[in-house]
C-alpha cells in the first residue's frame, strides 16, 4: 500500500509534468483562459437579464426593452457558443502539444534503457504505457480543466452574490457542500483504484495481441488458433469486468451529486417561496436565484467529474512513473571517455555476471582475444557464447571483474564509440518496416548509393536485390516483400560491411541456413572479415574450422582452447562435439578428398 505522502507526490508530480510540456503553448493557455473568463462573465449577465424582464419590463409593459433584452440574450449566448469553441479547441491545441512531447520523453527514456529492462517488462504492457496511459493523461490539460479554476471563480463570486443579497437563503443552499465534499473524497480514492486494475488489464490485453500477432506463424503451425481465442477471451472478459466495475463507480458518483443539487434546489424554492410570499424578495429574484443555484452547481458537477478524470490519469501515470523513474544500469559514466579507433584485442578479467540474481552465467571468467584474428566460441546451448558477445557490446554490465578493449575498461567508454565500432550479424535477423536500402544503411544513415551498392555486392546480395522489380527501393517487413532466411542474413553483413566495424560477431550466423545460401554467406564473410577482429559463435564445426583460436566452454567455463588440428588431438569436449557432428563415413570422404 503506497503512503498518502508517497500518493501527494506522485499526484504533484504529474501535475508539474504535464503542465510543465504546455508551458511553451502559454499564449494559446491564455487565449483560452480568457475566453473561459468571457463565458463566466456571461453566464453571470444573462440571469440578471432575466430578472429585470420578469420584475421590471413584464409589470411596466416596455415592449421596446423586451425585445433589446431579448436580442441581448441571444447575442451573449452566441458569444458564449463562440468562447466555448474556442476555449476547448485552442486547448485541445495544448493538450495534444503537452502529449506529445511527453509521449515523446517517455520513448526516449525508454528506449535508452538496458536491455535488461525488457527482459522484464514484456513489450505490450511497454507499448500500452506509451500509448493509452499517455493518452489518458490528456484529459487533464483541457479547457475542463482550465474552467475548473474557472469555475472555481464564479462558485466564489456567486456565493458573495447571494450571501449579500439573502444570507438566510445563501446558508441553506451552502448547508448541502459538505456532503459533496465527503462523498468526493469517499469516491476518489475507490475510482483510482479500480481504474489501476482497469490499466493493468488493458496492458494485459496488449500483450497477448502482441504475442500472439507477432508470433502467428508458431500458433497456426500448432494449430492452436483455438486456445489462443479461449485465452484472450479470457483476457477480454478480465478488461470488461474491470471497465464494469469503475463505471458502477464513476457512474454513481454524478447522481449522488445530482441528487444533493436537488436538495439544495427544493431548499431554495421552498425558502424563497416563502420569502416571496411574505413580500421579502420578488418571483424575478427566486428565478434568478435558481439560475445562479444551476450556476454554482456547474463547478460543482465538473468538479466531481474532474475527481474522476484526475483519478484514471492518476493510475496511468503512475505506470507511465515506473518506467520514467527507471535508471538504466548500463550507462555512460561521468567523464566517460571516447574509445579510440580499437585494434580489437579484448579482455574478459575474472569476470562474474548473472542475468538474474543466483543464477551465475559466467564465473571468474577469464578469455583474450587476440585483435584482427578470428576467435571462435564453441559449445552446448546455454553454455554462455552469446552472453559474452552481449558483454562485449556492453548491453549488460558484470558483476564483478572487468572487460577490456584495447586496454581501456568498456565501462570507462562511452557507449556510442563502442558500440559503432562493435557490428553484429546474428541468426534473427530483424529488418524494419522500409526499404532494402534503409535497411543495409541503417548504421550509416548517411552513406551514398555507391557505398550501399558495394556493400550489397560483397555481400552476396546484389542479384536478388537487382531481381525486385523496385530493386533498392523494394519495401521489406510487414507492408513489403518477404524475404527468405538467406536473403536477410546477407542484407544484414551488408548493413555491417557498410558500418565497418573494427570488431565483428558473428553469432550463429549460418546456423539456419541450406548448403547453398551457406557458401554465399561464408564468401559474404570472407569480404568482411580480414583486417578485424572476428569472434565467431558457432554451432556447426565446419564453419570455424580455419579459426585462428577456438575456445571451448561449458557451463560458463573454459574446458579447452587452441586451433583445429591441436583440440583434435587433445580427444576431449571439442573432438566429442567433432566427432558427432562428422560421423567417421563423412571424415573418411574428406581424407579421400584431401
Ligand atoms: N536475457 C536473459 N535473461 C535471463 N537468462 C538468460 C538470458 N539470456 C540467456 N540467459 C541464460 O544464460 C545462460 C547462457 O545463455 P547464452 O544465450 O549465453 O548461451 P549460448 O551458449 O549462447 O546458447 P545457445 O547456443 O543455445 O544460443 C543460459 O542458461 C540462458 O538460459
Amino acid at each position: 500500500m503506497k503512503s498518502r505522502s508517497h500518493r501527494y507526490r506522485l499526484f504533484s508530480e504529474m501535475l508539474r509534468e504535464v503542465f510543465f510540456q504546455a508551458k511553451g503553448q502559454w499564449k494559446f493557455v491564455l487565449v483560452a483562459a480568457l475566453s473561459i473568463l468571457a463565458i463566466s462573465v456571461l453566464e453571470f449577465i444573462i440571469p440578471q437579464w432575466t430578472k429585470v424582464v420578469i420584475d421590471q419590463v413584464i409589470p411596466e409593459q416596455q415592449v421596446a426593452a423586451l425585445f433589446e433584452l431579448g436580442a441581448a440574450i441571444v447575442g451573449a449566448a452566441l458569444l458564449l457558443g463562440v468562447f466555448r469553441f474556442v476555449s476547448s479547441f485552442v486547448m485541445t491545441i495544448v493538450s495534444q502539444g503537452a502529449i506529445s512531447q511527453l509521449r515523446n520523453k517517455l520513448y526516449r527514456h525508454t528506449v535508452n534503457l538496458d536491455l535488461n529492462f525488457f527482459d522484464r517488462n514484456r513489450t505490450g504492457d511497454l507499448m500500452s504505457r506509451l500509448t493509452s496511459d499517455v493518452n489518458q493523461l490528456q484529459e487533464l490539460v483541457s479547457a475542463d480543466t482550465l474552467s475548473i479554476v474557472a469555475d472555481f471563480f464564479t462558485f466564489i463570486a456567486i456565493c458573495g452574490y447571494l450571501l449579500y443579497v439573502d444570507w438566510q437563503l445563501a446558508l441553506l443552499l451552502m448547508s448541502t457542500f459538505p456532503f459533496l465534499f465527503y462523498t468526493s473524497r469517499f469516491f476518489s480514492g475507490r475510482i483510482k483504484s479500480v481504474y489501476r486494475t482497469v490499466r493493468q488489464s488493458s496492458a494485459e490485453l496488449s500483450n497477448h495481441l502482441q504475442d500472439t500477432l507477432s508470433g502467428i506463424r508458431v500458433i497456426k503451425s500448432f494449430a492452436s488458433e483455438n486456445d489462443e481465442i479461449d485465452r484472450f477471451a479470457g483476457l477480454t472478459e478480465i478488461n470488461r469486468a474491470s471497465i464494469v466495475k469503475a463505471s458502477r463507480l464513476s457512474a454513481s458518483f454524478p447522481p449522488i451529486i445530482e441528487w444533493l443539487n436537488y436538495i439544495g434546489m427544493t431548499l431554495v424554492l421552498l425558502f424563497g417561496a416563502w420569502q416571496a410570499m411574505h413580500n421579502h424578495i420578488t418571483v424575478g429574484d427566486i428565478v434568478a436565484y435558481l439560475a445562479y443555484l444551476r450556476l454554482l452547481q456547474g463547478p460543482v458537477r465538473s468538479f466531481s467529474r474532474m475527481v474522476s478524470k484526475i483519478q484514471q490519469a492518476s493510475a496511468a501515470y503512475e505506470r507511465i512513473h515506473e518506467v520514467l523513474v527507471t535508471v538504466p544500469a548500463v550507462r555512460n559514466k561521468e567523464r566517460a571517455i571516447i574509445l579510440p579507433p580499437i585494434q580489437g584485442e579484448i579482455l574478459f578479467d575474472n569476470v562474474d555476471f548473472a542475468y538474474e540474481k543466483g543464477v551465475p552465467v559466467l564465473e571468474n571468467f577469464y578469455l583474450q582475444i587476440e585483435p584482427q584474428q578470428v576467435t571462435a566460441l564453441v559449445g552446448s546451448s546455454g553454455s554462455g557464447k552469446s552472453t559474452i558477445a552481449h558483454l562485449i557490446a556492453r548491453l549488460y554490465d558484470v558483476q564483478k571483474g572487468a572487460i577490456f578493449i584495447d586496454g581501456y575498461p568498456l565501462t570507462d567508454v562511452t557507449l556510442e564509440s563502442l558500440r559503432t565500432q562493435i557490428g553484429i550479424v546474428s541468426q534473427d535477423v530483424i529488418l524494419l518496416n522500409g526499404t532494402i536500402r534503409d535497411n543495409i544503411a541503417y548504421g550509416k544513415p548517411q552513406a551514398t548509393r555507391e557505398e550501399i551498392e558495394a556493400a550489397a555486392r560483397a555481400a552476396n546480395a546484389l542479384a536478388f536485390i537487382e531481381a525486385f522489380p523496385q530493386g533498392y527501393d523494394t519495401l521489406v517487413g510487414e507492408r513489403g516483400v518477404k524475404l527468405s532466411g538467406g536473403q536477410k542474413q546477407r542484407l544484414s553483413i551488408a548493413r555491417a560491411l557498410l558500418k565497418n566495424p573494427r570488431l565483428i560477431i558473428l553469432d550463429e550466423a549460418t546456423a539456419a541456413l541450406d548448403t547453398e545460401s551457406e557458401q554465399l554467406i561464408q564468401s559474404a564473410l570472407s569480404t568482411l572479415l580480414p583486417g578485424r577482429t572476428c569472434l565467431v559463435i558457432a554451432h556447426r564445426l565446419s564453419t570455424i574450422q580455419s579459426a585462428d583460436h577456438i575456445v571451448v566452454l561449458e557451463k560458463g567455463r573454459i574446458v579447452e582452447a587452441g586451433t583445429h588440428e591441436g583440440l583434435l588431438t587433445l580427444s576431449g569436449r571439442y573432438k566429442t562435439l567433432y566427432d558427432k557432428q562428422f560421423p567417421q563415413m563423412i571424415k573418411a570422404k574428406e581424407t579421400l578428398l584431401a
